[in-house]
């Protein structure tokens, strides 16, 4: 018989699955092999963007968890992507993926290149996990039901179609399936948890969507990004282009930019 968390489980996997990026134009060439290398640059160029700021979310997460073991929980997410200590960690992982893709870390480090689009959409995300209640915050997480799939999808397509980037730059996709599955299994059961009412479930699914939305148009603004003059237009000769130091780098992050 369905329970009010069966039924609040369905609907949070129809989303993930009916709203993600993965069915999204730019990803579905990715996986077909149909991007040019500019193309796939400034995606990595751009996503670094958001990668950077999970931990930033996950922080404004755990400061508002009320245990030692739910506290404990989110900052492994924080140490997933921070590293226990320099040269370790997801971000440094995604910063290898950069250079086995001929990108220098220091393109993707300054920030200088990231389009306004991918800025707005990570900024909603950070933001939305500031201002909300724990469980809207740990529901928009819950895109992570999905994401092993579309890593292993990824790990795929790069082997077999964009062979001109170094294996060893795929770690990162490698540990997020193993990753992904843990941290959504563990969120998905503090929603399930947490929701008490037909108000909190709808709640809930609204944040899901509402993370499913910012995945979206962080991809939209990559895909149309070389159709317009403007910062993130250049991405397309690897290692070397004067934009590195060009106009434009006073837009890097900073310390506590996006908190
Ligand atoms: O490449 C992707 O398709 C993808 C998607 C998602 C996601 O579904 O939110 C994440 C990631 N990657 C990822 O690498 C990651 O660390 C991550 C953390 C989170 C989150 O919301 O806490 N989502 C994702």
């Amino acid at each position: 018989m369905s329970t009010p968390r069966t039924r609040l489980e369905e609907r949070l996997r129809a989303v993930a699955q009916e709203r993600y990026h993965d069915r999204h134009p730019f990803n579905v060439r990715m996986h077909a092999g149909e991007l040019t290398p500019a193309e796939l640059r400034r995606w990595i160029l751009n996503r670094f963007h958001y990668q950077r700021h999970i931990p930033v979310k996950d922080a404004l997460i755990t400061a508002k968890l009320d245990t030692s073991r739910l506290r404990r929980m989110w900052l492994r997410r924080i140490q997933d992507h921070d590293g226990a200590t320099d040269g370790e960690g997801g971000i440094e992982r995604w910063l290898r993926l950069g250079e086995a893709a001929g990108l220098d870390r220091d393109r993707l480090l300054s920030g200088a290149e990231v389009v306004p689009g991918v800025r707005l959409a990570v900024d909603g995300y950070v933001n939305f996990c500031r201002l909300r209640d724990p469980l809207e915050a740990v529901a928009a997480s819950l895109t992570e039901l999905s994401a092993p799939g579309i890593m292993l999808t990824r790990i795929d397509a790069f082997e077999r179609y964009y062979p001109w980037i170094e294996r060893e730059g795929l770690v990162y996709f490698r540990n997020r399936v193993d990753q992904g599955r843990r941290d959504s299994t563990e969120a998905l059961d503090l929603v399930l948890t947490w929701a008490r009412s037909p108000a909190d479930e709808d709640r809930a699914v609204a944040a899901l969507a509402f993370k499913c939305d910012v995945l979206w148009s962080l991809l939209d603004a990559v895909d149309h990004a070389d159709t317009k003059d403007g910062p993130g237009t250049g991405i397309d000769d690897g290692p070397g282009t004067d934009l590195k130091d060009g106009p434009g780098t006073d837009l890097k992050d900073g310390p506590g930019e996006a908190t």
